[in-house]
């Protein structure tokens, strides 16, 4: 098969650098477009964990540069600005995988948590990117929604569990996640001094991930109590999710099955934890039953399975190659 020549523009923040590194070792596509917002460098003078590994020009981001040497890019821009990109790159034929929350919900969903839409058009034919719900689906997208990386925790842990659960009691997920979530630019919030020795919670029962969860739930807004929390690491994430059952099943057997056949979702006998995910794209799986109340513990790493290498995966289903093509999967333990 040749080679298939991708983009990332982005390519100077925390997702775009974790998607060059896949991207450089991927066995099929060539990394032929990489764009941030100025241009005029390379990618190891932005990077310089890459120095001596790779020296790409980094140019200026362009619809028409990118449109002439990619089949397919990744988006990883902030929201807003990812939906001014996706709409031209898809009227010149090239495929998109946005990292953004830009084409992950209905319109009038997205414009009470986010900001108004301007390209409505291709949110019809949007496939939202998480492999185990709509693997089928992606295989002929177009444009793909990269899941936000809590949802994509929260969905892991609760989708075997949705026809077990209790109708309209709360569903609770209590997430830490680390800073690199937040992305490279600087605030009071994720400033050292304020993260460092320091653990709270933020967007407390209003955070944005928590009407992408429902939706792809299909339950109400309302039935999702969802509480993040930042703790003081770069990179990690762990969803602990607390439901109502309404029979006594074996839980973990339940789990077992669900994903019998999935190749980035691992159970776990005992609690997970996020060192033997990071660098990787498993999200691991742990449940523990007591009465009526099913826990679940869910672990993924954010800038990972959370994003880049989740992009990654969605990309290979959408060209038809193997979804492990150029996945890293192992974790950087100790
Ligand atoms: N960090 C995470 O864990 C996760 C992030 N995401 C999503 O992925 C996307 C990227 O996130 P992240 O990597 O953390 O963000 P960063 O803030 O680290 O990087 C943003 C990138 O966008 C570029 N950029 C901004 N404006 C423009 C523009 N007008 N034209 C071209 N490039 C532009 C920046 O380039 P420049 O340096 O030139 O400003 C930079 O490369 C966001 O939508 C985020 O919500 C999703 C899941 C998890
Ligand atoms: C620590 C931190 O701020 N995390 C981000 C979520 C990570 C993310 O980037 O998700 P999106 O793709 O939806 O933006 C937040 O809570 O908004």
């Amino acid at each position: 098969m040749s080679v298939i020549n991708v983009g990332v523009i982005g390519a100077s923040g925390y997702t775009g650098l974790e998607l060059v590194k896949i991207l450089i070792n991927h066995p099929k596509f060539t990394l032929a477009y990489v764009a941030n917002s100025e241009g005029e460098t390379t990618i190891d003078k932005l990077h310089p964990s890459l120095q001596g590994v790779c020296n790409l020009e980094v140019q200026k981001a362009d619809i028409e540069a990118c449109a002439s040497s990619c089949e397919l890019v990744f988006l990883a821009l902030p929201h807003k600005t990812a939906m001014a990109y996706v709409k031209p790159l898809i009227a010149k034929g090239v495929k998109v995988v946005d990292l953004s929350a830009d084409y992950r919900l209905p319109q009038d969903i997205y414009e009470e948590f986010y900001t108004p839409h301007t390209d409505p058009q291709n949110l019809e034919h949007v496939v939202y990117g998480l492999p185990e719900m709509y693997r089928e689906e992606l295989k002929s997208a177009k444009l793909v929604a990269n899941p936000g990386c809590f949802p994509t925790s929260a969905l892991l842990g609760l989708l075997p569990f949705m026809d077990k659960r209790v109708e309209n009691t709360p569903i609770i997920i209590d997430a830490k996640t680390g800073v690199s979530g937040a992305g490279k630019k600087l605030s009071d919030v994720t400033h050292f001094v304020n993260v460092n020795d320091n653990l709270f919670a933020y967007n407390p029962l209003m955070h944005r991930h928590a009407p992408e969860i429902a939706q792809k739930l299909g339950v109400d807004f309302d039935e999702v109590n969802f509480v993040p929390h930042l703790i003081p690491l770069t990179r990690g994430m762990i969803s602990s999710i607390y439901i109502q059952v309404s029979q006594d099943f074996d839980a973990s057997s339940v789990l077992k099955e669900f994903y019998k056949d999935e190749p980035f979702v691992r159970i776990s006998e005992n609690p997970v934890d996020m060192k033997n995910v990071a660098g990787t794209n498993f999200c691991d799986l742990y449940v523990k039953q007591k009465g009526n109340i099913l826990f679940i513990s869910s672990a993924i790493d954010n800038l990972m399975r959370g994003a880049s290498s989740q992009a990654v995966v969605n990309a290979n289903i959408m060209m038809g190659l193997c979804q492990k093509d150029g996945i890293p999967n192992i974790a950087y333990v100790p």
